[in-house]
């Protein structure tokens, strides 16, 4: 199990669990509209011409559904899928084994395809435009490459970090879809599915309470229900209801809002600490008991998106509903969110805070 029940990653042992859950066609994936619509274009036009589909790149935070989706192409083909990752394809040759090996029609799902390495990368751009690798065999001046023919294959990619991908690469998929967090409602669906594929009563109410806890990402609305049917069945009337859920998630200590242990102590830090920062990263990390890598990763990311948190280039500071959801009161020099320079997207930049003992409790000047 994840030692956070509200992280967007999954262990092996989770996706094996997963895999029971994940729908297997595009009627019955749940939301993205517009990347279903796009991609039943794509699929359908090629189904026409009976030809394999374009290259086709998923993008999105984890656990939105992209190798969910990788799979539906495959079956919507009617076509075996092969799986591999950036992280396994470290060589040229490693992709060449790969791609050498692929069947006509075969569809090649390559997950976190941004980390692959550039020889890898380099290789990949001719593969799929001229179905085509040149093996390099013997070394230096006598070394001579092998163009090999490849069979026409589709490569669906998935990126939770689009603009890593270099350009030539990234424009050879003839379709990208960018997946986008779920609104609570359609939490609710896949709440309901996922419900009745484990054989779980689950109340709208039940459904209502965890789909609003889950970060608008069905992985974390899946793993909430799992939890949230243990207690039902060790402690409750095995139904999933509003008050199991709740019951639940307090045992758990995710917050009506998703946020979790780690999400309350760097908010709490922030604010009864540092009066609202700003204050660096590495004394907020500090003061939580944490890595700085870990709160910036694992816990910011949300923060951000739910208004809790902002980055400066002077530091992180406590934005107005940051006091309202620990249930403080700003104090009375506290400035409004949008008087704040907010930051770069990555903001890491340590604010003048992080001198030691720095108190980082005053305001902006500007
Ligand atoms: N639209 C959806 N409808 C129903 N279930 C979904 C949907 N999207 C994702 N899921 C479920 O959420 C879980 C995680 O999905 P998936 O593994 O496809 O995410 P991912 O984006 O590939 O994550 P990662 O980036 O970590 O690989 C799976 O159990 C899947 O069935």
């Amino acid at each position: 199990m994840n030692e956070r029940l509200v992280t967007t990653g999954a262990d092996e042992r989770e996706r094996a669990a997963e895999s029971a859950l994940r729908p297997h066609g595009l009627e019955e994936f749940v939301g993205q509209k517009v990347v279903r619509e796009q991609l039943s274009l794509v699929l359908d036009a090629a189904k026409a011409r009976q030809a394999p589909s374009d290259h086709v790149l998923f993008s999105g935070p984890p656990g939105l559904g992209k190798t969910t989706l990788a799979m539906i192409v495959a079956s919507e083909m009617g076509a075996p899928l092969r799986q591999s990752s950036g992280p396994a394809i470290q060589h040229a040759g490693d992709l060449a084994a790969v791609l050498s090996s692929l069947d006509e029609g075969e569809v090649l799902f390559l997950d976190e395809i941004h980390r692959m390495a550039r020889p890898a990368e380099e290789m990949l751009y001719i593969a799929m435009e001229d179905f085509r690798v040149d093996v390099v065999v013997g070394k230096g001046a006598g070394a001579t490459a092998i163009p090999l023919e490849l069979p026409k294959f589709t490569l669906v990619g998935a990126t939770t970090r689009a603009g890593l991908l270099p350009a030539p690469l990234r424009d050879r998929f003839g379709f990208t879809g960018y997946l986008d967090f779920y609104t609570p409602e359609e939490l609710v669906q896949v709440l309901r599915r996922s419900a009745s594929l484990l054989g779980v009563q689950l109340t709208a109410e039940g459904a209502a309470e965890i789909g609003g806890r889950s970060r608008g990402t069905p992985r974390i609305a899946n793993r909430l229900l799992r939890r949230v049917r243990d207690w039902a069945q060790v402690r409750g009337s095995g139904i999933v209801d509003r008050s199991a859920a709740r019951a639940a998630l307090e045992v758990y200590e995710v917050d009506e809002r998703g946020l979790d242990r780690l999400d309350r102590a760097v908010l709490d830090a922030l604010c009864r600490r540092f009066g609202g920062g700003p204050v660096g990263l590495s004394t907020l990390a500090v003061v939580v008991g944490e890595e700085a890598e870990t709160v910036e990763t694992v816990a910011e990311p949300f923060l951000v998106r739910e208004g809790l948190l902002g980055r400066t280039p002077r530091g992180r500071i406590a934005l107005p509903d940051t006091w309202g959801h620990l249930g403080l009161t700003p104090p009375r020099d506290a400035p409004a969110g949008a008087a704040w320079q907010l930051g770069p997207e990555d903001g890491s930049d340590e604010g003048p805070q992080d001198a030691p003992g720095g108190s980082g409790a005053q305001g902006p000047t500007g």
